[in-house]
């Protein structure tokens, strides 16, 4: 992402979201974006992936630019090259679990390589669940459903916006080690929303945001060193 900004509204009432963020996140890297409620994290995962449109800047996937397409295309290319792990599951309930998983490359006329599909639903532990529908899973397990949904495709990238949020913290810690292997394992690259010290500690990296902007980028982050930060943004 270079330069870019988010405004919502207009005139008195606008609210700069984003005000200039630059950043790159790593291919077949785990980063954590962190900061204090309000700072713009969630407009920065949306615009990030396609989901809003931003104020100005741009935002490249790979070479391509996600904000000079058009509906149509940026539909398209969500599909199948962007994930996205939302607090709530979003799973639809009236399929199972598989027909879950599969839905959206069904949508994008695609077929799945049956060895990835094994491979992302061994490492998410769903193979004993795929028959379920979402109601007769725990929340952990559609949690990883939702995780397995927006691998499958094999995405650029997955945006997961707090997505251990609904969780106990057992089963968040769990869902966090299932995210780690299948950057680890699978090459995955995730950009992860978290209000958690303990989670932004299993990624690579943490990003914090204050009032629209990129204050701080921690390396190899430590639940106390996250913390330490957050408390001096008053946090
Ligand atoms: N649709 C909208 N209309 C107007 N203002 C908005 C809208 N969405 C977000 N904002 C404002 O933009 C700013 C950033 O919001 P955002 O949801 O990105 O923050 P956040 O860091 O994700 O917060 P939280 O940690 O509380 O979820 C806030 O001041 C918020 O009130």
């Amino acid at each position: 992402m270079t330069g870019l900004t988010k405004v919502y509204g207009a005139g008195d009432t606008a609210v700069r979201a984003l005000d200039g963020v630059s950043v790159t996140f790593g291919q077949g890297r785990f980063t954590a974006i962190m900061g204090p409620s309000g700072s713009g994290k969630s407009t920065l995962m949306h615009c990030a992936a396609g989901l809003d449109t931003v104020t100005g800047g741009s935002v490249l996937l790979n070479d391509q630019d996600l904000t000079k397409l058009s509906d149509t295309a940026l539909t398209r290319l969500r599909r199948t090259r962007i994930g996205f792990v939302f607090q709530s599951f979003n799973l639809l309930p009236t399929l199972t679990a598989k027909q879950n998983i599969l839905l959206p490359l069904e949508l994008a006329g695609a077929k799945p390589d049956p060895r990835w599909m094994t491979t992302v639903i061994d490492t998410l532990g769903l193979a004993d669940r795929l028959g379920h529908v979402p109601s007769q899973l725990s929340g952990g397990q559609q949690q990883r459903v939702a995780c397995a949904r927006a691998m499958l495709p094999r995405p650029d990238v997955i945006f997961a916006d707090e997505p251990t949020g609904n969780l106990d913290s057992r089963t968040g810690h769990e869902l966090l080690e299932f995210l780690r292997r299948s950057v680890r394992e699978l090459g995955q690259t995730i950009v992860m929303v978290t209000h958690d010290p303990h989670a932004a500690a299993y990624a690579d990296r943490v990003v914090l945001l204050a009032d629209g902007r990129i204050v701080d980028d921690i390396e190899n982050p430590t639940a106390d060193a996250v913390l330490g930060r957050l408390r001096t943004l008053g946090v």
